[in-house]
């Protein structure tokens, strides 16, 4: 069964049902519950801290402990990273890793997993909308600046084709013309039934980008709003992901 496919009558969705985790004794996240549909983007915003990468972490099997539920297309997320990543669940976590000693070309091929479906990401998606990769295809990537190491984990990780991407804040320190090249790839993903989860600082792109936006304090989501709602508040969004 590929990524894509779905158990008969599951809804289309990765589905978070009142998730507690834990690093040690510390409780980091107190019963978060929130729905990523397919073809989808959902926004987590906060300030540092609050808990929006123990999120990320906790999907991927990545903290000490959780309770609650998740689960993609009606089945459990469960298990050690790896299974969940074969269940369709990828995370570009915020360090962006690269196999510095691979060219761009092979750090492509490495990650790519085509399920079969008519719309899998392709080489030739990646460059068309990452150009600059493009252009670099024989380089090593140790050698790429901070900006095109970023393209290149995101197009490594639409290249696996899963069902659900995870992006922790893709755009930290990225320059203007970097940020779009990012906002187009989180587009087209969507435009492919790829349901994504953004962690992000810049409102900005969350707003060019979101349909769904979840604002988390202290492990908790205070705030949930539609994409009309968000950009008729953006004023009060912006408040709330300010330091006073
Ligand atoms: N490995 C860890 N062990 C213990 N505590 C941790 C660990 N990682 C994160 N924390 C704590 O969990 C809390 C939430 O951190 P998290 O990284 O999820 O925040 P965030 O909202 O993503 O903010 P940031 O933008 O700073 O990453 C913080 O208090 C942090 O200190």
């Amino acid at each position: 069964m590929n990524a894509h496919a779905l158990p008969a009558g599951a809804d289309a969705v990765l589905r978070y049902e009142n998730l507690n985790a834990y690093y040690g004794t510390s409780q980091i996240l107190h019963g978060l519950s929130f729905d990523v549909p397919a073809a989808s983007v959902v926004c987590l915003l906060g300030l540092n801290g609050m808990g929006k990468t123990t999120t990320l972490r906790a999907t991927m099997g990545l903290v000490d402990r959780t309770e609650g539920r998740i689960t993609l297309n009606g089945r459990e997320v469960r298990g050690p990273t790896f299974k969940r990543s074969q269940m369709g669940v990828t995370l570009v976590p915020e360090d962006r890793k690269v196999f510095a000693n691979l060219t761009v070309a092979e750090n492509l091929e490495v990650a790519r997993r085509p399920t079969g479906a008519a719309d899998d990401f392709t080489f030739e998606d990646a460059v068309r909308i990452f150009p600059r990769l493009g252009e670099r295809m024989n380089q090593k990537s140790g050698t790429l600046s901070g900006g095109e190491q970023q393209m290149l984990v995101v197009a490594r990780a639409m290249l696996a084709n899963p069902a659900y991407m995870m992006l922790d804040e893709p755009t930290e320190g990225l320059a203007p013309n970097y940020v779009e090249a990012i906002a187009t790839s989180i587009r087209a993903a969507r435009d492919r039934g790829i349901g994504i989860i953004l962690v992000e600082q810049s409102l900005p792109l969350a707003l060019a980008v979101g349909d769904w936006f979840h604002i988390i304090e202290n492990g908790q989501i205070i705030q949930s709003l539609g994409r009309e709602e968000a950009l008729a508040d953006a004023q009060r969004i912006e408040k709330a992901l300010t330091v006073e």
